[in-house]
């Protein structure tokens, strides 16, 4: 086997807080976050929107301190899974490629060419696929390797979810174990999976597995863990106007207050690095609204992190692929052609006269929103929660 290595895929996240406008220009430029009609209003619109969220965002990592800890947390385990790969026996080098931060994708894949990497496994750091994650740095590996025949040249295969991988299960269900130990009562606390969520318009119409791979995975962890807890499934982090999968966390917890559930442990279940959704999100908003609906007892499941049997389960993932046949990018979900993600309702493709009406509406609209929310620092973005 020639000179391997292992390309870890995941969002990324501003190191400090000059870099959140940038970086939400960058998420919100990806057609696999927000797809409008006209491609031409792509730009204009990530403009609009990540400098009029800027400063909301900004508070938000200002309360983790100031910044996004996922590229450390992301350096170590990169660094934990070469050591383990190592004592596997499989000599391998680590790179990381981030779709919206530093080290960007590309930067990752101009390493990969330089070091001379011969077979590499693209392995991303999302247990379940989703196409607004895995699957757009996919996209954008895809394109790479069409353009470019230095990377044609090498033998790559795709990991392109793992969510039921029983290392990872375990490693899970170990993590929770330790949380329900902690309540005066273990047996009674409710498990509550807080799932990122997607519009639902990626799952019916794009035909995304992520909600059916989040239920399965679910299943899977309360399966491994083995105990009668009762639990529940919600989604968080609604962003933007559309309908998301259902039930959102925020009502699901209001929900178990009313009902008179005291004790939750709250398991962060699609991403494996504690971040702005954990630290702040869960830990902050979510907790003081559980409390407020009654909830007394509201503890959160730490992510993966470098857990030695999450590591452990990633470099047998990273074995095993390499002793299989390769899995090409043209093998991976693609989203469903002419298919808008947003905003909802049918559309026609090609230059039609809806095209340009809408075309005409949208521009209207994100200017009238910016010269509201600058003015009044309220205004209709706010209102639809994109602000
Ligand atoms: C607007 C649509 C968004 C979709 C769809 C979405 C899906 C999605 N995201 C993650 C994981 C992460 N998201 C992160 C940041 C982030 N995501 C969105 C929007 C969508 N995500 C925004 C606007 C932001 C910026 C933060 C904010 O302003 O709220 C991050 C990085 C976090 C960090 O520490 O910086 C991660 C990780 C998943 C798993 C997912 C769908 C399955
Ligand atoms: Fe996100
Ligand atoms: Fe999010």
């Amino acid at each position: 086997m020639g000179r391997v290595g292992v390309l870890l895929l995941n969002l990324g996240g501003p190191d400090k807080i000059e870099d959140v406008r940038p970086f939400l220009y960058n998420l919100f430029s990806d057609p696999e976050i927000i797809r409008l009609p006209s491609k031409a209003l792509q730009k204009p619109l990530a403009w609009l929107i990540s400098t009029l969220r800027a400063k909301k965002s900004q508070n938000n990592y200002l309360e983790i301190g100031g910044g996004s800890p996922l590229r450390k947390i992301t350096e170590d385990q990169g660094a934990a899974l070469e050591k383990r790969l190592q004592q596997l026996g499989q000599k391998a080098k680590i790179y990381i490629g981030m779709r919206y931060w530093h080290p960007f994708t590309q930067e990752a894949i101009a390493e990969i060419k330089q070091d001379g990497i011969e077979k590499l496994v693209i392995l991303p750091l999302y247990p379940q696929f989703s196409i607004s994650t895995s699957g757009s740095s996919f996209r954008v590996l895809e394109e790479m390797w069409a353009e470019d025949p230095k990377l044609q040249k090498i033998e790559y295969t795709i990991i392109p979810s793992w969510y039921d991988n029983q290392g990872y299960l375990t490693a899970m269900a170990d993590l929770i174990a330790q949380e329900l130990d902690k309540f005066e009562h273990p047996e009674q606390a409710r498990v509550f999976f807080s799932a990122h969520g997607v519009p639902v318009s990626y799952v019916e119409e794009a035909g995304d597995p992520y909600q059916e791979e989040i239920e399965k995975c679910t299943n899977l962890i309360m399966e491994t863990l083995g105990r009668s807890n009762p639990h529940t499934l919600a989604y968080q982090s609604r962003v933007g106007p559309v309908e998301w999968l259902q039930p959102y966390t925020e009502d699901a917890l209001e929900e178990l207050g009313e009902k008179g559930v005291k004790d939750l442990a709250v398991v962060p279940i699609s991403f494996v690095s504690e971040h702005i959704e954990t630290l702040q999100e869960i830990d902050i908003e979510y907790r003081e609204l559980a409390e407020e609906s009654g909830i007394e007892n509201f503890f959160r499941v730490p992510a993966l992190n470098t857990h030695p049997t999450f590591i452990n389960s990633l470099a047998e993932l990273v074995v095993e692929s390499l002793n299989s046949p390769p899995c090409t990018f043209g093998e991976v979900t693609h989203p469903k052609k002419n298919m808008k993600m947003y905003p909802q309702e049918k559309w026609q493709w090609g230059m039609t006269t809806a095209a340009e009406v809408w075309n005409g509406r949208l521009a209207m609209l994100g200017f009238l929103a910016l010269v509201m929310e600058l003015i009044s620092g309220n205004g209709p973005l706010h209102l639809v929660g994109l602000l």
